[in-house]
């Protein structure tokens, strides 16, 4: 990072409504410089992002590039202006090639044709200067997530970006898949493009972030340097010291021996896309923790259990009763609750908080079947407090900012007796505070005896929450690290150098 800020942005006000997403809000970037985003769900992050990156216009404040002041209508005013945003949820062509989604938008004409060649010389390098070796020709359906999120940095290079916003790139990806997206932005970076890197993640920060903003109740309220950004500085930014007061206690794993009782869930030989015979048992009370990257199968056990995907071979049993294959009704009458980590499967987005979260279980809230909305209102403020969702429940869904909706969806599954839990993801893009709270939600809804399974590349949730954790490798069961002296290094190192006789 050298030089002179080259972009400014100077008391930026953002509201929607009487909303009031962002205040006063500055900012600066040098060439090269990476700049990490922090702050608590709903502080304003991504409506300052959205700002510099066209997609919102404020209605006060100025954004300068090189000394002038710039107006953006559209994201095309951003972009030709050397910003791009890459979003946290994938948006690629799945019929188009690597290539032809790098160049997506902005593809090179000759005589007012798409030109095939400029468009492959457009995408190699910018996948070049990445160091992404990915076939052009490729679809882009065969390549895994963290792949998928470089095409889609490319596609920013392609642009001549001079600001690459990055929100949330490492969500969905392990450690080790998340150090290819690190060291990408890292080389791109000292060529002098610079990021704005917004993540929950401080891991993420601390090892690539030359400076932090600190974002907090629609205002920048840090601008740290290098040599400030530590954990402790992070997490008070987004959890004051004063809030911490209730350290969260996990409950001991050993008060919860219930792995003798009768398994709630009994997976035996479960077979269907990558899945090669998998068995497992889950006890009540038990937190099973199922660690895969991504073809190890790990998305298509929790979508075979909970009944949305056909199976091609074993059985399923929840509390001693065999499922259907591919029968999500039966599903959640057995007592399956299933938390997708794809939170736009999950919104409802044109209906409210209260609907949101009371959904699966209209019917307790309903006399002779017309639904009763007085106690539903107060059941949904109680869950609502359980997992710290500070909003009104009249208020639209997708009126919230993405942490906060994944809130609500985990809320929903709170309300419903279950008698097996499936997570996917839990906390993607969930604040530290709120985190540790759902993780203390789900022990305690694990107390009550129903049985958990959480599937996350978060490793070190895994490690934090599950009672032990399982290991899938394209297909196969290939670990079962038991609770006692559980690291985040031993699921690691089991995730990615499975024994040869196992695979
Ligand atoms: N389209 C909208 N309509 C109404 N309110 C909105 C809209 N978009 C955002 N908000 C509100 O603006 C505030 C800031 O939201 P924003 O999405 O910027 O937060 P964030 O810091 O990015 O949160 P997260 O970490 O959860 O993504 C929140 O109170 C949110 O509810």
């Amino acid at each position: 990072m050298t030089g002179q800020p080259w972009l400014s942005a100077v008391g930026l006000h953002k509201q929607f409504g009487p909303t009031v997403a962002i205040s006063g809000a500055d900012l600066t970037l040098r060439p090269g410089e990476i700049r990490g985003v922090v702050g608590p769900n709903g502080a304003g992050k991504s409506t300052l992002m959205q700002i510099l990156a066209g997609n919102l216009t404020p209605e006060h404040g100025e954004i300068r590039i090189d000394g002038t002041p710039v107006t953006f209508r559209r994201p095309g005013d951003a972009i030709a202006a050397g910003i791009s945003l890459v979003p946290q949820e994938m948006r690629l062509g799945p019929n188009l090639s690597v290539a032809d989604n790098v160049v997506l938008g902005n593809e090179p004409r000759r005589l007012g044709f798409v030109s095939a060649r400029r468009s492959r010389q457009l995408a190699e390098t910018a996948l070049r200067r990445l160091g992404a070796h990915l076939d052009p020709d490729a679809a882009v359906t065969s390549l895994s997530p963290v792949d998928r999120r470089l095409v889609m940095v490319a596609r920013a290079l392609a642009r001549d970006a001079r600001l690459v916003i990055l929100d949330e790139p490492t969500a969905a990806l392990a450690p080790h898949e998340a150090g290819a997206i690190l060291t990408a932005v890292r080389s791109i970076a000292a060529t002098g493009v610079s990021f704005l890197y917004v993540s929950h993640r401080f891991d993420d920060i601390e090892q690539i972030a030359d400076t932090v903003t600190g974002v907090r109740d629609a205002r920048v309220v840090a601008d740290l340097p290098r040599d400030q950004i530590r954990r402790a500085a992070l997490v008070a930014l987004v959890s004051p010291v004063d809030e911490l007061s209730h350290p969260v206690p996990p409950t001991a794993r050993a008060a919860r021996a219930a792995a003798t009782a009768e398994p709630v869930l009994r997976v035996d030989d479960l077979r269907g896309g990558p899945l090669q015979g998998v068995s497992l048992a889950v006890g009540p009370g038990e937190i099973v923790g199922v660690a895969g990257l991504s073809g190890s199968g790990a998305d298509e056990l929790m979508s075979m259990v909970a009944g949305i995907t056909v199976r091609a071979g074993g059985t399923v049993r929840v509390a001693g009763g065999a499922l259907p294959s591919g029968d999500r009704v039966r599903a959640v009458r057995a007592g399956v609750a299933y938390v997708p980590g794809n939170r736009t499967l999950a919104v409802l987005p044109n209906h409210d908080i209260r609907t949101n979260v009371s959904i699966s279980n209209l019917r307790s809230f309903s006399r002779w079947g017309v639904p009763t909305g007085g106690r539903e209102t107060t059941v949904v403020r109680r869950l609502m407090d359980a997992v710290r969702l500070t909003a009104a429940p009249g208020q639209t869904i997708s009126s919230l900012s993405g942490g906060n909706q994944q809130k609500a969806v985990f809320a929903r599954w709170m309300a419903r007796d279950c008698t097996v839990l499936l997570l996917h993801d839990p906390t993607a893009g969930v604040d530290v505070r709120a985190r540790a709270e759902i993780h203390q939600r789900v022990r305690e809804l694990a107390a009550t005896g129903l049985g958990v399974v959480v599937v996350t590349t978060d490793v070190p949730e895994l490690v934090e929450l599950s009672d032990r954790v399982l290991v899938l490798d394209r297909g196969a069961l290939v670990a079962d690290l038991p609770g006692a002296g559980l690291t985040e290094q031993a699921v690691l190192t089991a995730m990615v150098s499975t024994p040869v006789s196992a695979r």
